[in-house]
C-alpha cells in the first residue's frame, strides 16, 4: 500500500500565545492509502476546515508534521505538493473562472504550461469521467449546482491528482445534485482508483466512505469504518452528529415493537431486515 497523505501528532492553534485558547487541531494523527476514501466528520469548530488548510500549505503545524507522498509538507516543496492535491470546495458558484465548461477545465493545465494537444486530451477524457462532455460548450452559468461540482471534479482530474479534496462539496447542492456528484465520486473510485478525502458534515456522505475520522473540539475522537463509528450512537449525537437515516428508522421501529436484528446504516439494509425478521419465514 502506498501511502497518500499521513499526519503525525499534528497540532494548530489560531492563538499559539495564548494557553488558554484551546488548539484548533489538537494531536491528530491519521494516514490515508492509496485509493481509500477517507471522510472527516465532526460537528462545526471541530478542526476540520483547519486540516484542510495545513494539508494545502495554507496553514503550518505548530506541532507534529504532515506528509504527502512521502514528503514533509514545506515552504520548498508545498507548490509541487499543491499540484498533486485537487479539491472541489462548498460553493460550486465560487469556482468557476473559465467563460465555459472547457475553458474551466483546461484553466489549471494552461497556467501549468501543459501543450495544447494534450490539454485537449485531458479536457475531453476528464468531461467524459464526470459524465459532462456533452456541456464541453456550455456557459457555467446555465448549469445546475450538481453540474457545476462534477465541472469543478473534471477540473481537478485534469491535472491527475494524487488525492482530491472535497470540502463540503455536497453541502450546498439539492439532493438530487449531491447524488449526482457522490455518484461521481463513486465511479472515479471504481475506474481510476481515486483517493479522497472528504469533509463533510452529511451522515449519508460519510456512509460511503472507507473509514471515518471522527473530530471532536480538535482532537480525534474516534477513526473506523462506517459501521464502527455509527455503533457509537449516542456519543455522535451528544457531539453534534445526527445517525444515518436508516439507523434512525430502525431505532424508531424498534421502539414501536418491530422486530429488527440490527442496527441498519443503510436503505438497503433496513429493508432487508425488515423483511427477514417479520415476513420471511
Ligand atoms: N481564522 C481563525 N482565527 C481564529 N480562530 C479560528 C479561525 N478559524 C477557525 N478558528 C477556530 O478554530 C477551531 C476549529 O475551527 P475549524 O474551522 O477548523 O472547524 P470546522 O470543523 O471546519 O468547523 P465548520 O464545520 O464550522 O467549518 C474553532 O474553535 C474555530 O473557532
Amino acid at each position: 500500500m502506498t501511502e497518500i497523505l499521513s499526519f503525525k501528532n499534528v497540532s494548530f492553534s489560531y492563538s499559539p500565545e495564548k494557553a488558554d485558547v484551546r488548539k484548533a487541531v489538537d494531536n491528530v494523527s491519521f494516514s490515508v492509502e492509496e485509493g481509500e476514501w477517507i471522510a472527516i466528520v465532526g460537528h462545526n469548530g471541530s478542526g476540520k476546515s483547519t486540516m484542510v488548510k495545513m494539508v494545502c500549505g495554507l496553514l503550518f503545524p505548530q506541532e507534529g508534521e504532515i506528509r504527502v507522498m512521502g514528503n514533509v509538507l514545506s515552504e520548498e516543496n508545498l507548490w509541487d505538493i499543491r499540484s498533486k492535491i485537487g479539491m472541489v470546495f462548498q460553493n460550486p458558484d465560487n469556482q468557476f473562472v473559465g467563460a465555459t465548461v472547457q475553458d474551466d477545465v483546461a484553466f489549471a493545465l494552461e497556467n501549468n504550461g501543459i501543450p495544447y494537444e494534450e490539454m485537449v486530451e485531458r479536457v475531453t477524457s476528464s468531461l467524459k469521467r464526470v459524465k459532462m462532455y456533452e456541456f464541453l460548450n456550455h456557459e457555467p452559468h446555465h448549469l445546475s449546482g450538481g453540474q457545476k461540482q462534477r465541472v469543478a471534479i473534471a477540473g481537478a482530474l485534469a491535472m491527475h491528482p494524487k488525492l482530491l479534496i472535497l470540502d463540503e462539496a455536497t453541502s450546498m447542492l439539492d439532493p438530487q445534485g449531491r447524488e449526482e456528484v457522490l455518484q461521481t465520486v463513486l465511479d472515479l473510485r471504481k475506474e481510476i482508483g481515486l483517493t479522497v478525502l472528504s469533509i463533510t458534515h452529511d451522515v449519508e456522505e460519510a456512509l460511503l466512505a472507507d473509514r471515518i475520522i471522527f473530530m471532536n473540539q480538535g482532537k480525534k475522537y474516534a477513526e473506523g469504518t462506517p459501521e464502527e463509528i455509527f455503533a457509537l450512537g449516542d456519543k455522535l449525537i451528544e457531539f453534534g452528529l445526527e445517525l444515518p437515516f436508516a439507523m434512525r428508522m430502525s431505532k424508531l421501529l424498534q421502539e414501536k415493537g418491530v422486530p429488527l436484528a440490527g442496527k441498519n446504516l443503510t436503505e438497503e439494509e433496513l429493508v432487508n431486515d425488515l423483511w427477514t425478521s417479520n415476513f420471511r419465514k
